[in-house]
């Protein structure tokens, strides 16, 4: 009998054109060494220009494929991806804590490089009282992150506080990615806190590309996977932030707007 691999769950919507979305997360998981399974939420039709429609899993069919799940494998780790409204927060919620899927990721998904939005503005109450608390860790990108802290973030030391905040609504470990999109530029920054209280940022250069579809889904699917395989948060938060920058800085041509990033750069498959 081989030894126990490493399993991880996204509970996530699948994006037709690859990048984003269920799909970016199971090749991150793939090519760090973790077998990755998915509980899909949703379905959108997108390619690199935009998204052109979205359809929702029925809840029943969530919750099933939740305990089909839990009836065989042993999970180490999860994530959430596209959870869309609040009927669906509350179903992922619920199986969540039936089940033992190990610590959760929590990417509070809402809006895509293209600008659509993938969660209701009436949903955002429903994630901070039902999943947040249940986070082990929380993703937000700059946007996500003054939506949930309901604060302008423009300084370093913005960041640090809706960090906190969301950190007192019941995350116990944040991750505040910074902004990246103005180019004016030459470092990205995402500012972590952990649950012990230390905190640190982490720097990658800025790369010029459009091709960053899928970047915050891979971010948090690295970290789950890390997670997976036992490494620390600090670590995990390390090894992720360096396989998403070399996917980034290595640019494929995939479509003609917001394509793919290149999972085939990082040179970390494995990597403990
Ligand atoms: N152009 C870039 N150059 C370098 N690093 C980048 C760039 N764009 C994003 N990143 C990094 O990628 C990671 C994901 O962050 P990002 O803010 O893109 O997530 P996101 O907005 O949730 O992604 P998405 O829009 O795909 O949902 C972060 O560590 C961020 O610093
Ligand atoms: C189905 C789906 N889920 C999530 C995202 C956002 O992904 P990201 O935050 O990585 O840009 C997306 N574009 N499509």
């Amino acid at each position: 009998m081989a030894n126990e691999f490493p399993q991880a769950l996204t509970i996530a919507g699948a994006d037709s054109d690859g990048s984003a979305g269920m799909e970016a997360d199971l090749t991150t998981m793939f090519t760090l060494g973790v077998h990755g399974m998915c509980v899909l939420t949703a379905a959108v039709s997108g390619n690199s220009y935009g998204i052109d429609a979205a359809h929702n899993m029925p809840t029943d069919f969530i919750a099933q494929q939740f305990k089909t799940l839990a009836a065989d494998f042993k999970i180490r780790a999860a994530k959430t991806g596209m959870l869309s409204d609040s009927e669906l927060i509350r179903t992922v919620a619920t199986n969540v804590k039936a089940g033992t899927f190990g610590p959760l990721v929590l990417d509070p998904v809402i809006i895509t490089k293209h600008g659509a939005m993938l969660l209701e503005e009436s949903a955002y109450e429903t994630l901070r009282q039902e999943l947040i608390p249940l986070a082990t860790v929380i993703t937000p990108n700059f946007f996500e992150a003054q939506k949930l802290a309901e604060m302008d973030i423009t300084t370093d030391a913005d960041m640090v506080t809706a960090a906190h905040k969301l950190q007192d609504m019941g995350a116990k470990n944040v991750l505040v990615k910074g902004a990246h999109h103005d180019g004016d530029q030459d470092e990205v920054r995402d500012f972590a806190l952990l649950a012990d209280g230390t905190s640190f940022w982490l720097s990658a250069p800025y790369v010029a590309t459009e091709h960053i579809n899928g970047t915050g889904d891979t971010l948090s699917a690295a970290i789950t996977a890390e997670l997976a395989k036992g490494n620390g948060m600090a670590d995990a938060f390390r090894i992720a932030k360096q396989y998403t920058y070399e996917a980034i800085a290595d640019p494929i041509a995939v479509g003609h707007k917001f394509g793919p990033i290149n999972h085939w750069a990082p040179k970390m498959t494995r990597l403990k």
